[in-house]
């Protein structure tokens, strides 16, 4: 049995139906990336996993324990990053985590948290005084205090600037590498890729794709050609007719051609019978961006 493993959770707020049947397995020692439109119920899906939000129905299970019934027994193995941070405008950064510590029986030591999330300068700061970013850190760095089995963890890097982003990413690829498992809410493709071993798309209040970023990526099967030519709108018409060619455009001089995995092939065959050069030749691979843009405009 998966480490968590959701089915058919349904969750609304008074006439909004949010959840409609969420089905989600994570396994031990995996990052699962949820991705999903804003408003999709990507917070309200954690926010139900660590016991915060009561289900309207469905089953989940976090190490085999219910969030709601045994609530005190998953405080124990789970840590939760929300998406927004709620301290008291006056706690500092030491506080706040010794604070959380004071909860678990073999907690990190804050002072160690402080210096690898960035914050030992400001371990004595209030926190109404830190940025954005920083008080982004201090949220990360209080959910894994704990040293928790299972890390849920809500927009980690939103607010964080590139370098800050690739340390805390090295930081959660440890603590994968020690066997933490972590389910992760992104709006980031980059970071999906980068970090998940799997990704759920939420989109309709529905699981409506999931798998490896890579499986993701090729099941979207698109592909860019992109080229410069002079070509007659007939030609244009002629090309957008091919099989698995799903749009033609123009793009200032060039010309820009998505389809299917065989589609760059079958554009050039088409390109060179009609005795057309095509000049400073593209093809893009598809991207993580590109799967989530097509997967989510299908459903
Ligand atoms: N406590 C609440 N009461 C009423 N409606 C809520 C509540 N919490 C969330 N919602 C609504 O439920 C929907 C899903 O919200 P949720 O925060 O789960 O989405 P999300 O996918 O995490 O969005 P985002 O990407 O913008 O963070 C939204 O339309 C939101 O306005």
């Amino acid at each position: 049995m998966a480490l968590i493993e959701v089915r058919g959770l349904r969750k609304s707020y008074g006439e909004k139906r949010v959840l409609r049947g969420v089905d989600l397995q994570v396994e031990a020692g995996q990052i699962v990336g949820i991705l999903g439109p804003n408003g999709a119920g990507k917070t309200t899906a954690v926010e139900c996993i660590g016991g915060l939000r009561t289900p309207d129905a469905g089953t989940i299970a976090v190490a085999g324990l219910d969030p709601q019934s045994e609530a005190a027994a998953l405080r124990q193995l789970l840590g939760m990053q929300l998406q927004e941070c709620r301290l008291p405008a006056r706690i500092t950064p030491l506080e706040a985590l010794e604070l959380f510590a004071s909860f678990y029986p073999d907690p990190l030591p804050a002072t160690d948290l402080l210096g690898r999330f960035g914050l030992a300068a400001q371990a004595g700061a209030r926190f109404e005084r830190l940025s954005g970013g920083q008080q982004q850190r201090l949220s990360v760095a209080l959910a894994l205090v704990g040293r928790p089995r299972i890390a849920i963890l809500d927009e980690l890097t939103t607010e964080l600037d590139p370098a800050a982003r690739r340390e805390i990413w090295g930081y959660l690829s440890d603590l994968r590498a020690q066997g933490v498992t972590m389910l992760l809410v992104t709006h980031s493709m980059e970071e999906a890729a980068h970090l998940c071993d799997r990704v759920a798309i939420i989109d309709g209040g529905r699981v409506v794709a999931h798998g490896s970023p890579a499986d993701l990526t090729t099941a979207a099967q698109a592909q860019q050609t992109s080229f410069e030519a002079d070509l007659p709108e007939a030609m244009l018409a002629r090309l957008a007719e091919l099989p698995g060619v799903r749009a033609v455009r123009r793009d200032g001089a060039r010309i820009v051609i998505d389809g299917d995995d065989d589609s760059p092939q079958t554009v050039l065959t088409a390109l060179i019978e009609g005795g057309v050069r095509p000049a400073r030749l593209r093809v893009a691979a598809p991207t993580l961006d590109d799967a989530y843009l097509r997967l989510t405009e299908a459903s």
